[in-house]
């Protein structure tokens, strides 16, 4: 048999010499390793093919440098290192470095009252780039939580004190009428607009650890309604309780969003959006905020 040497296309010249800003795969199925968690995650890998003359780049040394992901646990220092091997293995093809991994973080979140839990699942994607020789990682976290209108709610409060007035407008007032009617459909002739809403969460770290679970539970505090797992008759009385406790418009939810993230030490900058299906329209609103940390 012939020792045939294999054609090497990418190491041909290319015909139109130009540089390109992203060369690589994407979707690459592969586990990553978060908080203990084996995780199934797709990545997208790639450099800058700076080099205009040369035809390709070398994608099987990308995805050989993924190897060290599901090894160890991911942490901004380890992507940096999946990064350089990007570099190292394209000298002088390459000077920037791309890496985003998309996966879902599953957390175990207890129910509000009782003694039940369930998992819940945060849509989160990990990108990191090394351009212009910087390193940089940044987080997008996806978080749903209930808003319930504040404005919808003075509406109703408003549309229930006139059914009081109806009902006992003419009458002494009974302590135990009232409670009865309070306990009554009339009680509550018109309830608040609520609905399944949505923060959408872009971090830029600034620490050495990845904080995912650190700023998700910042972000569903700072809200006080986050989606529930489990839920008993108990539960979805508390959580009625904490919506009517923190009523909000998009705006309200941004800005609490907003002074969490910038109390939190894991966060060099942000921007957020969050997104409330409206139940009272067939479009959403829609609030967004970004910050920068500035050194003193
Ligand atoms: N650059 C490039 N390679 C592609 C593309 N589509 C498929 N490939 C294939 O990716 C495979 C791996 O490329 P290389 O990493 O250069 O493979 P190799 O030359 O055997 O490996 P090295 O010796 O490390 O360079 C090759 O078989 C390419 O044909 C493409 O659009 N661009």
């Amino acid at each position: 048999m012939n020792a045939l040497t294999l054609p090497d296309i990418a190491a041909q010249a290319s015909r139109q010499a130009l540089p390109l800003d992203w060369v690589g795969m994407c979707g690459i199925a592969l586990p990553i390793l978060i908080d203990d968690q084996r995780l199934a995650a797709t990545a997208d890998a790639g450099v800058s093919l700076d080099d205009g003359a040369a035809r390709g780049i070398h994608m099987s040394r990308l995805y050989l440098a993924l190897e060290m992901l599901d090894q160890q646990p991911l942490t901004p220092a380890l992507l940096r290192k999946v990064l350089q091997r990007f570099l190292d293995s394209h000298e002088g093809l390459s000077n920037n470095a791309y890496l985003r991994i998309h996966t879902g973080l599953l957390l175990k979140r207890p129910a509000l009252v009782s003694p039940l839990a369930g998992w819940k699942g945060y849509p989160v994607s990990i990108e990191a780039r090394v351009e212009n020789q910087m390193f940089h990682v940044e987080l997008n976290i996806e978080v749903t939580y209930s808003s319930t209108c504040p404005c919808s709610a003075a509406l109703a409060r408003q549309l229930i004190q006139q059914q009081f007035l109806e009902d006992f407008g003419n009458t002494p007032l009974q302590h135990a009428d009232v409670l009865t009617w309070l306990g009554s459909a009339n009680g509550i002739v018109a309830t608040p607009h609520s609905q399944r809403s949505s923060a959408q969460l872009r971090v830029q770290l600034r620490g050495e650890q990845l904080a995912l679970t650190e700023l998700i539970n910042t972000a569903e505090a700072a809200l006080g309604t986050a989606v529930q797992t489990a839920v008993k008759r108990a539960d979805e009385q508390a959580f009625a309780l904490a919506n009517g406790q923190n009523l909000m418009f998009c705006e309200d939810a941004a800005r609490r969003l907003n002074l969490a993230l910038k109390r939190s030490d894991a966060v060099q900058a942000f921007h957020l959006k969050v997104i409330h299906a409206e139940s009272l329209h067939a479009h959403d609103a829609v609030a967004e905020s970004r910050w920068t940390r500035h050194s003193a």
